[in-house]
């Protein structure tokens, strides 16, 4: 399918400053953005206006030429947003944290999907240790195995990388070029410097 996020004279303000204004970007199949810019500066709060999961901005998102507004439940289920923190629940399992997370998306469950995608991301063997007692890193491939187990075409990732190794860095950043290659887009924030087989287009906020 065609993929086509836009934004137009995107500003948004925060405690009566302005964190970015008059921004305009075109996120379409094979792109892959940086957002890039120091602490403060208001790159999660930019991924949050793009995915749609915060609202008080100026400026238009049109998502496959219409706006936002009107296609959102396309875009919901074409976009996966994964956040600052890693989002999931200490409680659970990573088997059972990808169970809920699809359940509160409606998507198909299945066993050995979830299981595959954890494998994937170097979780075979932990699939069912309560994530509170999995280290940081862990915590963060749990979050980061929904990209193998969701079909999305746009992702929309606020530092990906956070406590990962650099092996877990070098097979996400393949993922990420394969990501692109196949169609899709990444619009993504990240301290790490990027070192990836594919043209890198950037917004630098701050
Ligand atoms: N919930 C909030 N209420 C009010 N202001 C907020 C809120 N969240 C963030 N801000 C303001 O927005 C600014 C930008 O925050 P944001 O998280 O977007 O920055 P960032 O560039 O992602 O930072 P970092 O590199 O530290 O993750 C913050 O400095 C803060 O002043």
């Amino acid at each position: 399918m065609s993929l086509s996020l836009q934004g137009r004279q995107l500003g948004c303000e925060r405690d009566g400053r302005w964190l970015f204004e008059g921004l305009d970007i075109d996120v379409n199949r094979g792109d892959i953005w940086h957002v890039a810019g120091p602490n403060g500066s208001g790159k999660t709060t930019l991924l949050k206006v793009l995915a749609g999961q915060f609202n008080d901005y100026c400026g238009s998102l049109h998502w496959q030429g219409k706006p936002l507004g009107q296609g959102r439940e396309h875009f919901a289920a074409n976009m996966l947003y994964l956040g600052h923190s890693p989002g999931v629940s200490a409680g659970l399992t990573p088997l059972e944290n990808l169970a809920w997370y699809q359940a509160l998306h409606d998507e198909c469950s299945d066993e050995v999907q979830r299981e595959a995608a954890l494998a994937t991301m170097g979780l075979e063997g932990f699939e069912d240790v309560p994530v509170g007692h999995l280290s940081a890193g862990q915590q963060r491939r749990v979050a980061l195995a929904r990209l193998n187990l969701t079909p999305r075409v746009l992702w929309i990732l606020d530092e990906p990388f956070t406590a990962i190794d650099q092996a877990g860095v070098e097979a996400l950043e393949a993922q990420l070029v394969a990501h692109a290659r196949a169609g899709g887009a990444v619009v993504m924030t990240t301290h790490h410097v990027l070192e990836i087989d594919h043209p890198l287009r950037h917004v630098a906020l701050g």
